[in-house]
């Protein structure tokens, strides 16, 4: 098993308390990545007096809540007649198995396999989710808005981003921020923003050869994340950030963020049970308490806040308001005349951040996993080249779209690692669900269509319907691109994704709107780095996919790194 010291890390730049540059307000902290609390403190709000009744009054709303979920739940449920997994403790029911294992998948395939494309899996303190991986009900839940984004999720969202963000806007709201945002994140758009990509990628290559590690085995992943965050962070904010050179580095700073989020372990699971029972106003009393970990939050929201609102104050001086940048496009949305319409200018910021957030881990991680795989197969890794050299030197404009191999490869790297495998909902509403084949439940009678009850919580299980054999073939459980390279994609006519079937960035109106930027800033990396370098797997290779949020590469000692070996290519 490799050490962790053994192996240098591709660190994007120097220390931590080097992360943010002269870009940054200068009143901002020495290095946010520390925690300003003492961490000798209890966390907890009630180790101190006046915290006391605020605890009691929170236990007292979460077990009021919980209680009256369980009876809700219990009420004439059609998903309890369906079989599941039995859930080997009631406290943290099947959730450690479908979210904790050490290789992500490991419990949820074989269940797949056992309890087909619907079925109950037990969440923390009794709650039942419903898994759902069947086509048309998935199409059902994407083009409907009988569901909606669960509520600990919602929370996170607010907290993170801010009130008005796009991920937890619906109906006639969510319309008209994506009518605003979407010509930003057109074809045509993105395409501007090939210098900005070329340049990373440039950088990335010029990091990689002054770190001298070639010939050695590499944690590559740092800057992997960083050299895409560099992207954008510099096309939405229209500053370049330098995260390479070691200078600011959002992606750090969400980085720490995120680990704060995710990494509470057991306690997190627990924690996404009881969250959704805190009401609002009680949530955003909490978020003013001194806890650790808070101090982080409240200084991204400074940073992003003020490169945000020091942008649009230049661009207000040069009387650029109205231009076609991403703060350009929002600060020109100001028709307030229906409740729906316009975002006020101290929202701006909200959005930026939401956009931030969310191409951050979800470009980093799916650029990991093309270069693993890169690095599993050397042949491919070969032909790969060969492909990337060739559209390099035709002395034309590469159309990134038109590389066949290139393409191949990043859908199945889509489909077998999708950076989001598990999509939290919540039905806001009754409905009965339709099923693309029967299933039959545990008296043996066969249904083709489920009630649903609302606050029934729901599980998009997207990596799930990227192993079903009836869409992607006998062989779902293998990562082989040159199935994307038949006649027709597979799963081509079900009428899902904006490729084939695939789901990666979901479908219907809330499909992810920045998937054709994330496709091109990883097709210039990918094809960038495997021009120049060759990789290959150590021998004592034992990274797997686990869930952090998204899809992370872990080490067998389970540290979040991706060692290869790096050289230049012949
Ligand atoms: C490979 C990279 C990416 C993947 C796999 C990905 C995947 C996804 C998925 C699965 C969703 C739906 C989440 C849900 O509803 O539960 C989503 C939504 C979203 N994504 Fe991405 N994403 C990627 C990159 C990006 C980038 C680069 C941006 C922006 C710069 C972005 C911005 C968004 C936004 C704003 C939404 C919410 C859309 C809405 O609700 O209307 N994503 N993404």
């Amino acid at each position: 098993m490799p050490s962790h010291a053994s192996w240098p890390v591709s660190r994007p730049g120097k220390r931590a308390s080097d992360l943010l540059s002269s870009s940054l307000p200068p009143d901002f902290l020495e290095d946010p990545l520390v925690p300003r609390e003492n961490a000798k403190k209890p966390w907890y709000p009630c180790a101190s007096a006046p915290f006391t009744p605020m605890f009691f009054l929170l236990a007292l709303v979460v077990l009021g809540g919980l209680l009256a979920r369980f009876w809700r739940a219990r009420r004439n449920n059609a998903v309890l007649s369906l079989r599941g997994p039995e859930a080997p403790s009631f406290v943290f029911g099947n959730m450690l198995q479908l979210q904790g294992s050490a290789t992500y998948g490991e419990h949820e395939y074989k269940w797949l396999e056992e309890f087909g494309t619907v079925y109950p899996v037990k969440g923390c303190l009794g709650q039942t989710r419903l898994m759902i991986s069947d086509p048309e009900a998935l199409k059902y839940l994407l083009h409907n808005q009988s569901v909606s984004w669960a509520s600990t999720q919602q929370k996170s969202v607010k907290m993170l981003f801010g009130y008005d963000s796009l991920f937890i806007s619906r109906g006639t709201r969510h319309a008209h921020l994506r009518r605003i945002m979407n010509p930003w994140f057109s074809a045509s758009s993105v395409r501007t923003m090939l210098p900005i990509m070329r340049d990373a990628a440039q950088r990335l290559v010029e990091n990689w050869e002054s770190q001298g590690f070639f010939g050695k085995t590499v944690d590559i992943s740092p800057t992997l994340h960083t050299a895409s965050m560099d992207v954008i962070s510099e096309t939405l904010l229209e500053t370049p950030m330098h995260g390479l050179e070691g200078k600011t580095s959002l992606s750090q700073i969400q980085n720490v963020l995120i680990d704060n989020l995710s990494g509470a372990g057991n306690v997190g699971q627990l924690m996404e049970a009881v969250i959704p029972y805190i009401p609002d106003w009680l949530f955003k009393i909490l978020l003013r308490l001194p806890i650790p970990g808070l101090g982080t939050l409240k200084d991204y929201h400074r940073v992003t806040d003020d490169l945000t609102m020091k942008l649009l104050a230049a661009k207000r001086a040069a009387g650029e308001t109205s231009d076609r940048s991403f703060v350009g496009k929002l600060a020109s949305a100001n028709d307030f005349s229906r409740p729906w319409t316009g975002i006020k200018e101290k929202d701006i910021p909200v959005h930026v951040r939401s956009m931030l957030m969310a191409g951050d881990r979800t470009t980093g991680d799916t650029l990991s996993w093309a270069m693993y795989q890169i690095a599993r197969l050397p042949e491919f890794q070969a032909s790969l080249r060969k492909e990337a050299r060739a559209a390099q030197m035709s002395g034309e404009e590469i159309d990134y779209d038109k590389l066949p191999l290139l393409n191949a490869f990043l859908y199945e790297i889509l489909r077998y690692y999708p950076a989001l495998p598990l999509a939290d909902r919540i039905a806001v509403e009754d409905f009965v669900l339709p099923l693309s084949k029967p299933v039959i439940t545990k008296s043996g009678a066969s249904i083709t269509q489920l009630p649903i009850q609302k606050g029934q919580d729901i599980y998009l299980a997207l990596a799930s319907y990227h192993r079903m054999k009836s869409i992607w073939g006998e062989d779902a459980h293998e990562f082989r691109p040159s199935r994307w390279m038949e006649a027709e994609p597979p799963g081509n006519g079900l009428g899902m994704g904006q490729h084939g079937a695939l789901l990666a960035f979901l479908a219907g109106h809330g499909i992810c709107i920045g998937y054709r930027l994330a496709m091109l800033n990883i097709q210039v990396l990918v094809s960038t780095l495997v021009a120049k370098f060759a990789f290959a797997l150590p021998e004592d290779d034992s990274v797997r996919p686990s869930f952090v949020i998204t899809l992370v590469p872990k080490t067998g000692d389970g540290k979040s790194a991706l060692p290869v070996v790096v050289s230049m290519a012949d």
